[in-house]
């Protein structure tokens, strides 16, 4: 940043001022200070005016502020109650302003917010830099980061009398809220005041970000796992896909990364462990994890859902509560944004054909399998099916069949009783079918169920009926049912690995989503993704020649690889206001330029491995790598890190496969 000649008077100026204000004897001046008293003097400001003309609190305007952030109030107040109890008759108070610095709350020993109140520090008054001068609510929100401002470093000379701390407070969004400030009387300074609002800080917006994201998953996590559940844990929210949703600044430290980079990363492009582990506790069979991250640090979590009440793994049911009233918007997660089927059609007529044929089956309790390549859409549309049809106001319940262990998916979709088996829950479970009781359970990769279990299933389907593991009661169940697969379901019968009456069961009506690298809507699709998707800048544009190389490239993660690209290239853009090539990951160009060879779609690749019948070694280590790029939504680099192998290792192999 370059200075003028003017800045550099206005700040000649402010040392002059707090010079004679006997403030700077050893001549050194918090640069913070100086800046911002350079601010007032550039306002006009003048140190002696509000000393005269204190203007009076404003009661009407306090009532709707309060109400307006009534969720900060509702964190805040309880904090600011347990740091007063800290610092009782020590003739200090502390104070919570908006994100304006205008005053909503204040709490501290009689005498002095009498004192304070003489120079208006009470609810209902302003006190940002413009309005205030230097002081350490203003000053704390210009600069977005914790200050201490003394005695005469106060800009009107009528506050001098007082010593200040104040900390912003940023919503799980990195949004700025307010300020928190604690203030006493110059001659008694206190040199915890900073460190502990700091502290109080912390503890708010750990208490707003644990319950902001209901629908995802919330990881706390430390390095050293005392630290666990105390203010200075780190909290990573995660939706359904394992996109990371937010960090807290405990986060962003450990793991060395900014709040917007780490917006455009996954649980597993982040750690060492599959996204099975963030959200199935049967899962991981234990409370505590132990990660690695991709800097090779380990630190342990706790995973929670974002709604105790609701299922655990890949489920999200529709009527799941929203943020309470008062609480800022978050960022809400693709899927359900993107309701009903009139927005998959973007103009591609294979695509098109799918929306229509659906459509005609809605409402008649007609199974729809879904096919298509990893990626593709098949979650998507079947949420849009569930939206759109009068099961819409129930639940939409989703499992993944194939990222379920075959030894926990029977109990995860057909429940248990209490004590049904060593390992299980107290009160029993259940089971995703009586979950999706009313609504619509959509069973995704349905070709990687075991032969057992689809006996079972078929059952449920003729019956209608659910018998949990250890009951011998059977309890009736109404629910639509929607299937998806990559693979060709009627190979996996003639194989003899699917039984054929389920088949013909599940298979009313049978679309084929087509991948993305068949599509001719893609310049809609990539202009749909820009202006829907939350995490990207709104307005970014994107050069022409970036869709050309997009068309160039044969997507084997299709829409969902598109969608992440999209995503990373958003954010390296923001500044740039249109994305270029420069902004496209290194993978991706690699890719394109050959030094890297591009990816045979994974569905003919599992296809041609299918028809081998392969069990060699080298054929089993090309399929771990293609479903690892597969979870990893193409992105090379995350799958290498989970194998454990090096990106040339990996290309390598592939290009022997
Ligand atoms: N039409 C679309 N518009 C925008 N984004 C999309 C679209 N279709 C899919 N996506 C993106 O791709 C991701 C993957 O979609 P989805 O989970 O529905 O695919 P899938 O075929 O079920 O994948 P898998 O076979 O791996 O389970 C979604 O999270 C979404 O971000």
């Amino acid at each position: 940043m370059e200075y003028s000649a003017a800045d550099v008077s206005r700040s000649e100026q402010a040392h002059e001022i707090m010079r004679s204000a006997g403030e700077v004897p050893s001549g050194v001046l918090p640069a913070l200070i100086e800046t911002s008293w350079s601010r007032c003097i550039s306002r006009g400001l003048d140190a002696d005016k509000c000393a005269k003309e204190i203007e009076r609190a404003r009661r009407d305007l306090l009532m709707t502020e309060r109400e307006r952030n009534e969720s900060l109030l509702k964190h805040a107040a309880p904090v600011m109650n347990g740091l007063y109890a800290q610092i009782a008759r020590s003739g200090s108070m502390i104070v919570l302003t908006n994100a304006s610095g205008f005053i909503i709350h204040s709490v501290g020993d009689q005498a002095f917010l009498d004192r304070a109140s003489k120079v208006a520090l009470s609810p209902g008054v302003e006190w940002s830099e413009e309005s205030k001068g230097t002081n350490a609510i203003g000053t704390a929100l210009v600069e977005k980061v914790p200050v201490s401002v003394h005695g005469s470093q106060h800009f009107f000379s009528a506050n001098h009398f007082l010593t200040c701390s104040a900390a912003p407070i940023f919503d799980p969004c990195s949004r700025m809220l307010g300020v928190l400030d604690v203030t006493g009387d110059s001659r008694n300074p206190s040199h915890h005041s900073l460190a502990l609002i700091n502290l109080a800080v912390q503890t708010i917006e750990n208490q707003m970000f644990a319950q902001a994201f209901p629908e995802g998953f919330v990881l706390n996590c430390h390095v050293q796992q005392e630290l666990i559940g105390t203010v200075f844990e780190a909290l990573l929210a995660f939706d359904h896909d394992g996109r990371v949703l937010s960090a807290n600044r405990s986060a962003c430290r450990l793991i060395g990364r900014s709040h917007a980079e780490l917006l455009t990363h996954t649980f597993t492009s982040m750690f060492d462990k599959p996204l099975s582990a963030l959200y199935d506790p049967l899962m991981r069979g234990t409370d505590m994890l132990e990660l690695r991250l991709f800097g090779g640090r380990t630190l342990f979590g706790r995973p929670k859902a974002g709604n105790q009440s609701r299922p655990p793994a890949r489920v999200i049911s529709m009527d799941a509560p929203r943020p309470e009233s008062g609480q800022p918007a978050l960022p809400r997660v693709q899927i359900s944004k993107d309701k009903g089927l009139t927005r998959l059609s973007t103009g591609d007529a294979q695509m098109d054909a799918v929306v229509e044929k659906v459509r005609r089956v809605l409402g008649r309790d007609i199974p729809v399998l879904i096919q298509g390549e990893t990626g593709t859409g098949k979650e998507l549309l079947a949420r849009a099916i569930h939206d759109e049809g009068p099961r819409r106001e129930q639940t939409f319940v989703a499992v993944n069949c194939a990222a379920i262990p075959d030894g926990l998916i029977e109990s995860e979709l057909f429940g248990y009783e209490e004590g049904a088996f060593t390992g299980a829950r107290r009160k029993g479970y259940p089971g995703r079918i009586m979950q999706a009781d009313g609504g619509t359970l959509f069973l995704d990769e349905i070709g990687d169920m075991p032969l057992a279990l689809q006996a079972r299933l078929l059952r449920v389907l003729q019956e209608r009926t659910v018998v949990p593991l250890g009951s011998g009661r059977a309890t009736p169940v109404d629910l639509s049912i929607i299937c998806a697969t990559h693979r060709k379901l009627r190979d996996l019968v003639a194989q003899g690995s699917f039984r054929a009456d389920l088949y013909y069961r599940l298979n009313g009506l049978t679309v084929m989503l087509p991948p993305l690298r068949e599509r001719s809507d893609l310049r809609a699709l990539v202009h749909r993704i820009l202006a829907t998707e939350e995490s990207i800048p709104q307005g970014l544009r994107i050069d022409d020649e970036v869709i050309s190389l997009f068309e160039r490239h044969p997507w084997p993660g299709n829409m969902r690889q598109l969608a992440n690209l999209l995503r990373t290239a958003g954010v390296m853009a923001a500044d740039d206001g249109c994305i270029h090539t420069r902004h496209l990951p290194d993978d991706f160009l690699d890719e394109l330029s050959g030094n890297a060879p591009v990816l045979r779609p994974i569905e003919s690749e599992l296809r041609t491995m299918q028809s081998h019948a392969p069990c060699d070694l080298d054929s089993l280590t090309l399929r771990a790598i293609r479903e690892s790029l597969s979870r990893n939504e193409g992105n090379v680099a995350a799958t290498a890190r989970e194998l454990g192998i090096s990106r040339t290792t990996l290309y390598r192999k592939l290009k022997e496969g």
